[in-house]
């Protein structure tokens, strides 16, 4: 494994980082206790780059790599570590690490990954509260808003909508604006903001505390990174880097990717996520509801109890949308993310099928083999 560790950061790190300083809780405490993880020492993952990690430890940053048990014992991708994770480490090596297990999680966002159909995608895990960005000119979409929430409150996540950019519009047209989304998406916090002319970037910085873990969503160029510059401050934390083995011959070419977990001034962490321009719906049952509780809550007034909401006699929901008590923005974006999700359950049910047909087919095949041995 080659060395992409930058030691003189990892000394300059050393006198202040703590494991409470990176977020490390009792409750973490606790999940360790309860998995017997006590022998080993304890890191928090900062970045992942096709199955490589960097963790961060109170001695400091270090690439890592999970130990062989670990992988085979895998069955999905949520049982491999993710940014946000706590992990059980020992030292291998100078200066890498070698994970043992996950530290009970706290919460997990995730998505439906995109190109790969149905399978879920962890975005971030243990994170307190969530930040949707989004810039009032070119992204600006409420129902984009209203998936994120989805997520956010899937995960028991609390989240708050950034309206980023808005020294590119006229005061007035920004308080419309808000006055739209407050309305459309009832009690989320919502910031007017711009990493121009230091607007609401007080009321975002009485969100963050130390200690606590942030997260930012939201699509590629709505200004995140910039954001974290204007959090950060001094911007020290961000230089941590992984290094990427050509794959194959073992070297070649050296690929790097930015460390995805920041420490901020005042002590808060933030995560920033790559640009997702695709949201899936994963088991979202429990954040449509929450998020469409209005919605779930007229339904209970249908005729039918399995009333689809589409067109059915005597649906409460259609006639809310009729009488302007539900907005039809609300109510196309419901079905839209209902539709989804069934499809998404869809192609997971073939998978598991093709998946057991297919492990029928080797057990097959493996017969015919030994019958003809004999
Ligand atoms: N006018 C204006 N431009 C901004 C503001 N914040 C960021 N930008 C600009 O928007 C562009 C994109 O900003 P980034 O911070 O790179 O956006 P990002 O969300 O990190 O994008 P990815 O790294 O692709 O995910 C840059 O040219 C920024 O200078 C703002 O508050 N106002
Ligand atoms: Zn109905």
């Amino acid at each position: 494994m080659s060395k992409c560790i930058n030691n003189s950061d990892n000394k300059s790190l050393k006198k202040n980082i703590t494991l409470n300083s990176l977020g490390y809780s009792p409750f973490f405490e606790k999940r360790r206790r309860e998995s017997g993880l006590e022998d080993f020492g304890i890191g928090r993952v900062i970045a992942e780059h096709k199955g490589r990690y960097r963790v961060m430890t109170e001695q400091g940053e270090f690439d890592a790599e999970i130990v062989g048990s670990m992988r085979y014992s895998a069955e999905s991708r949520s049982d491999f570590p993710a940014v946000g994770d706590w992990v059980s480490v020992t030292e291998f090596g100078e200066s890498n690490m070698l994970i043992h297990a996950i530290i009970g999680r706290k919460t997990v966002l995730s998505r439906k990954a995109v190109g790969r159909r149905g399978e879920e995608q962890i975005i971030a895990t243990n994170i307190d509260k969530s930040f949707i960005v989004q810039a009032i000119d070119r992204d600006f979409s409420i129902n984009r808003i209203e998936r994120y929430m989805a997520i956010c409150r899937e995960a028991g996540v609390e989240p708050v909508a950034i309206l980023n950019k808005t020294d590119l519009i006229e005061k007035e047209e920004a308080d419309r604006l808000l006055a739209r989304v407050k309305a459309r998406l009832g009690d989320i916090s919502v910031i007017l903001f711009s990493n121009n002319n230091g607007c609401g970037l007080k009321d975002l910085q009485s969100h963050i505390t130390a200690n606590k873990t942030y997260c930012l969503l939201g699509s590629s160029g709505v200004g995140k990174s910039t954001l974290i510059n204007t959090l950060s401050g001094k911007n020290v934390m961000r230089t941590g880097e992984i290094g990427e083995i050509g794959e194959g011959t073992g070297r070649g070419k050296h690929v790097t990717t930015h460390r995805q977990l920041v420490i901020l001034e005042g002590g808060g962490l933030l995560i920033d996520n790559p640009g997702m321009r695709e949201i899936g719906m994963t088991d979202l049952d429990q954040g449509l509801e929450l998020t469409f509780d209005i919605i779930s809550e007229v339904a209970e007034e249908c005729r039918f109890s399995d009333c689809t909401h589409t067109g059915e006699a005597g649906c409460a929901v259609i006639e809310a949308v009729e009488d302007g008590d539900i907005s039809e923005d609300s109510y196309e974006n419901f079905l839209k993310m209902v539709r989804e999700k069934e499809h998404y359950e869809s192609t997971v049910a073939e998978k598991r099928r093709r998946g057991k047909s297919f492990a029928k087919m080797v057990k097959q095949v493996k017969k015919v083999k030994e019958n003809r041995r004999r």
